[in-house]
């Protein structure tokens, strides 16, 4: 039997100022298998990067709980607790850091020793990445497309309980995107580490997740999920291919009107 990992129960999360309270989530309640690539569809201010950022545990939570299970031992998910690779929207490296500095961070961060046989993982991971010729070098002397890879080697190499991703690829042209996904999907059949990929791409998500959801407007509510039997297939000229792609677009649209509407 798979094994479910991540736990969420009647979550909520708000935004509050003096005067108002915002609430983006409300009641969401989800859970994640093992080994898992769920990627959350939604359209533009629907609450993923909330949702995403609430996991990593930058944004508190109003109410409910959100639960890890490592070595058969469920805990509220904390970065005390667990260990969270998280790419936010800007990748989040430091820039007065090399590459490799910023890769190895986490590791020192959380005391982890490197001997010789974490080197060779780690080299390795350069290499899939096709970063080894820039670990020298700082973020702002690299293109988009190399800051993505670099952020994402950093969070393997720490190999993550779980990964988490706001719409790592969208500021990319679509080549190197493509590029991008295609070495980030090479990596992650190694390590399949349990991952949450938010985005608004259609075909990254069916590009790169195993189970598919739809979130709506309506706070937080997850509206749809599909497994998806794409995963790492880039534009299959199959009719079903073709048709889910027409039905995840007509989803999202109808989220989309709501939100203009309302
Ligand atoms: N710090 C904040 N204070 C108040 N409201 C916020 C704050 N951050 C986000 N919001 C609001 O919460 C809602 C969800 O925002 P969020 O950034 O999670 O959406 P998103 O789905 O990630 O959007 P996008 O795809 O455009 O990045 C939006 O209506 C946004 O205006």
């Amino acid at each position: 039997m798979v094994k479910r990992m991540l736990f969420l129960d009647n979550v909520n999360i708000q935004y509050k100022t003096k005067n108002e309270t915002w609430e983006v989530i409300q009641n969401l309640s989800l859970q994640i298998k093992q080994g898992e690539a769920l990627i959350i569809l939604g359209s533009s201010g629907c609450g993923k990067s909330t949702l995403i950022n609430a996991l990593a545990g930058t944004i508190p939570i109003e109410s409910g709980y959100i639960e890890f299970v490592k070595d058969n031992d469920r805990k509220p998910l904390t970065p005390k607790n667990h260990t969270i690779g998280f790419i936010p929207q800007n990748c989040g490296l430091l820039p007065w850091k090399t590459v490799k500095d910023n890769c190895l961070l986490p590791l020192k961060i959380h005391h982890k020793r490197v001997d010789e046989k974490k080197k060779q993982e780690i080299i390795k991971i350069y290499e899939a990445l096709n970063i080894s010729h820039l670990l020298n070098k700082y973020p702002k002397e690299l293109s988009g497309g190399q800051v993505q890879r670099a952020a994402i080697a950093r969070a393997f190499i720490m190999k993550p309980d779980l990964l988490l991703m706001d719409e790592p690829f969208s500021a990319l042209d679509a080549i190197t995107r493509e590029e991008a996904r295609e070495l980030f999907l090479n990596v992650w059949n190694q390590n399949k580490a349990t991952t949450i990929l938010v985005t608004h791409s259609i075909e990254e998500a069916l590009y790169l997740g195993n189970r598919i959801a739809v979130m709506g407007t309506e706070k937080g509510e997850m509206k749809y999920f599909m497994d998806n039997p794409y995963l790492g297939k880039s534009y299959p000229d199959d009719t079903n291919y073709l048709n889910t792609k027409r039905l995840l677009r007509d989803m999202l649209k109808v989220e989309e009107r709501k939100e203009t509407v309302e």
